[in-house]
């Protein structure tokens, strides 16, 4: 396929506000790909290159060659030459790489220019073009979407999704099971206001965890060999050497757990989640590849915590010694976990059989200092990505995860820092996300200085008064309610928005949705 017809297909996506367009477009390019060039080019439709480290940063990337008259380009041509780019080493390595990128860029048109560029630079990469390449594929390869999105979560891996629909169909899609060492989408869950609603949503009997404000982890082993990923499946093995040991003494020798890491203080009640991460975050290797800065409040606490360290809770077994559990229900995984792991590395959960119970564990959950708790259905299976009503979470406060899609800068005591945040929700239907609100509430001067230096390397546009930015960075909001207002285009605003914290582990495609929001305005259960 033509690079050219490839960048234009891109460049067509984002021009067009119509989900079913988008995809329509989207399934045309795949099926015009050659066999070997699936891998490459649906990454490409991504935003992603296949090569995630190519060494080329954006000092390269300004001053361009002029672009070429007649576009000569191929899909497999471009995935060769980022290749070889991306293979240079050793001494003199920076030179050549200027002058394999300046070869690359010399042979390209214009159009391919901004496309290459949007690849090197990252700025092509959405989340929401993920769902879109799911229904594209699907179409493009005749396939169910369920089979393409269960593949998906357990292959965590877009272009080998692609190639496996695109040369074996649904059989191949089939092939895909849980592996031990290969992270999968954690299931999720939806929330509730209350317990009696969660009840509602799960039937009874039910199970109440007790919902730890931790970090999501999920722990592979294969004998010897332990691996920790994170709820966006990125691997922290090496910060969470805890979990590790603790995982390690356990005597079954194949298992994958899902659980939460939590910081305790001395009397054992959970630590505020700003400490638990600080915890995880001062054992990061700093990372020289343009990775988010971590959070003030995170460093801050990072200097006060000393050497403790955090303690692993498991609440799921979706693996043991050969046998996938993902799709038996509930109960009986849970009564696998509770054989396989020592009582004290389970988090507390009692079964009950009405609302009575159930409030009775939500309140003492909240007594223990946690943040509130998890109704789950014990007939479901472990469904895994997915925000179903099977797992119902209730917490005493109601906050959103949004993006931010641009920053004012500060006046006063605020001048030179950005400040106040403009916040979106994402629109699933378009991958676009709607503006809500803005806020420059519980912003601390560390997080202040913080986001200032985040947001610049996140802009598009800096004004002198608003910096526009990638829409890529989600921040936790509380808000007092949700009311109709002409002023943005969703017709809604949210009162009294205060950040709560910036939320690292979720990506723009995770934020929360404009339905959702319409919900809490709509007086019903958020999603
Ligand atoms: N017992 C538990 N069972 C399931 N999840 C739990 C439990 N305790 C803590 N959690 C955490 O709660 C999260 C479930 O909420 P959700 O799937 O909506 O993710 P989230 O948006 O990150 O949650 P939140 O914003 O409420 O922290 C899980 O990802 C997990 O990290």
């Amino acid at each position: 396929m033509r690079f050219l017809d490839l960048a234009a297909t891109s460049a067509a996506v984002g021009a067009t506000s119509g989900r079913r367009a988008k995809v329509e477009l989207l399934a045309a390019a795949l099926r015009s790909l050659d066999p070997p060039e699936v891998s490459a080019g649906s990454g490409y439709l991504a935003g992603e290159l296949r090569q995630r480290q190519t060494g080329v940063g954006w000092a390269s990337l300004r001053d361009l060659p002029p672009p070429a008259a007649e576009p000569t380009l191929t899909v497999a041509g471009v995935d060769a030459a980022i290749d070889e780019i991306s293979a240079v080493r050793g001494a003199g390595s920076q030179a050549r790489r200027r002058e394999l990128v300046g070869r690359l860029f010399a042979a390209a048109t214009a159009d391919e220019q901004r496309m290459l560029v949007g690849l090197f630079s990252g700025e092509l990469r959405q989340g929401a073009q993920a769902g879109l390449l799911a229904d594209a594929v699907a179409r493009a390869a005749e396939v169910p979407l369920p089979a393409v999105r269960r593949a998906l979560l357990l292959a965590g891996d877009l272009r080998a999704v692609a190639v496996a629909a695109l040369s074996g169909g649904a059989a191949a899609l089939a092939g895909f099971g849980l592996q031990v060492g290969r992270p999968l989408a954690p299931m999720l869950a939806q929330s509730a206001p209350s317990v009696d609603e969660a009840l509602t949503a799960t039937g009874v009997p039910a199970v109440v965890d007790v919902k730890l404000d931790g970090i999501r982890i999920q722990v592979h082993r294969s004998g010897q060999d332990i691996a920790v990923f994170t709820r966006s499946l990125d691997e922290i093995t090496s910060r969470l050497p805890e979990v590790v040991a603790a995982v390690r003494a356990l005597p079954a020798r194949e298992l994958v757990l899902d659980g939460e890491a939590i910081g305790l203080d001395a009397t054992g009640r959970p630590l505020p989640f700003q400490q638990t991460s600080s915890r995880a975050a001062r054992r990061t290797t700093p990372s020289t590849t343009g990775a988010a800065p971590v959070a003030p409040a995170v460093l801050a606490a990072a200097e006060t915590t000393g050497e403790k360290v955090l303690t692993p809770y498991f609440f799921d077994l979706l693996h043991l010694d050969g046998a996938d559990l993902i799709d038996l229900p509930g109960r009986e995984r849970w009564a696998a976990l509770a054989g396989a792991v020592d009582p004290t590395l389970q988090v507390g959960r009692v079964e009950v059989d009405g609302p009575e119970q159930a409030a009775a564990a939500f309140a003492a959950a909240l007594d223990a200092g946690q943040e509130g708790v998890v109704v789950k259905d014990p007939a479901a299976p472990y469904d895994a990505g997915r925000r179903g009503s099977a797992w119902v979470k209730v917490k005493p406060r109601h906050t959103l995860d949004l993006v931010v899609l641009a920053v004012e800068w500060g006046s006063g005591r605020r001048q030179g820092w950005l400040s106040n945040l403009h916040l979106g929700a994402r629109d699933p239907r378009t991958g676009e996300f709607v503006m809500l609100g803005k806020t420059f509430k519980g912003l601390t001067d560390e997080l202040l200085r913080w986001q200032t230096e985040r947001f610049l390397g996140l802009a598009v546009e800096k004004g002198d008064w608003v910096v526009r930015v990638r829409p890529e960075q989600v921040v936790e909001i509380a808000f007092d309610g949700v009311q109709t207002s002409s002023r943005y285009p969703g017709g809604m605003a949210l009162r009294f928005a205060r950040v709560v914290r910036y939320r690292d582990d979720k990506t723009a495609a995770e934020a929360d949705t404009i339905d959702a929001v319409r919900a809490i305005h709509a007086g019903r259960v958020t999603g």
